[in-house]
């Protein structure tokens, strides 16, 4: 698998081609962004999971993070294969109720409701470098709360990885606290 900037080229030309925009769900207004056809490609889902890497290495290969994480549900299907390309671990972040030893928790708006993140308490480490990875950035609502959780675990989010933004964030430079340069979409 190669990473870099011509994975990203042919991830990016492989979204427009296969993603399914689904009006009206999961509620009226909403454009729904499909991205199960993507995942069933394999030469899609490959490139995808190299562009999404590249944000987890410097300029010269050298990887610079030591967690990947990934938020329930469609993250855990990016983050789990980037982190194992990178090297790194994952790290889930899931809904409220799913993770059975003590956690940090954060709740937070999404465009279609609220939810509450939590993370195993000592899923990462003091000082650890952490990449966040997920399909969508829309209100950023997600990647703020995970952000947050990273930061009560005393780690830092060195960088977010996306396969699209959504327009919600456009002018902003900033999502929560993280500067939005840390943000690499494909
Ligand atoms: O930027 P935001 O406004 O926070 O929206 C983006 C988030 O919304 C979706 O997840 P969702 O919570 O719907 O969970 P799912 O992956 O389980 O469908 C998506 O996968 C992102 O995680
Ligand atoms: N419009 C959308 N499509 C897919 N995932 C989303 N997460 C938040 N908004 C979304």
């Amino acid at each position: 698998m190669t990473d870099g900037p011509a994975a990203r080229a042919r991830a990016r030309a492989a979204l427009e081609q296969l993603v399914v925009d689904v009006p009206d769900f999961p509620e009226p207004g909403v454009v729904f962004k499909d991205i199960t056809p993507v995942l069933a490609d394999h030469t899609a889902f490959t490139d995808l999971v190299a562009g999404l890497a590249s944000a987890g290495r410097d300029a010269d290969g050298t990887v610079r993070v030591d967690k990947v994480i990934g938020m329930e549900a469609r993250g855990f299907i990016l983050a789990a294969p980037v982190a194992l390309s990178l090297g790194a671990g994952f790290v889930p972040v899931r809904k409220a109720g799913k993770l059975p030893r003590a956690t940090h928790a954060v709740s937070y708006s999404l465009e279609y409701g609220r939810a509450t993140l939590e993370m195993h308490a000592d899923a990462v480490e003091a000082g650890d470098r952490v990449l966040l990875v997920d399909d969508v950035l829309a209100t950023g609502g997600t990647v703020a709360a995970t952000a947050e959780l990273v930061a009560r675990a005393g780690a830092t989010t060195v960088g977010v990885a996306v396969l699209m933004e959504l327009g919600f964030l456009s002018g902003r430079d900033v999502v929560g606290d993280l500067a939005i340069t840390t943000l690499l979409t494909i």
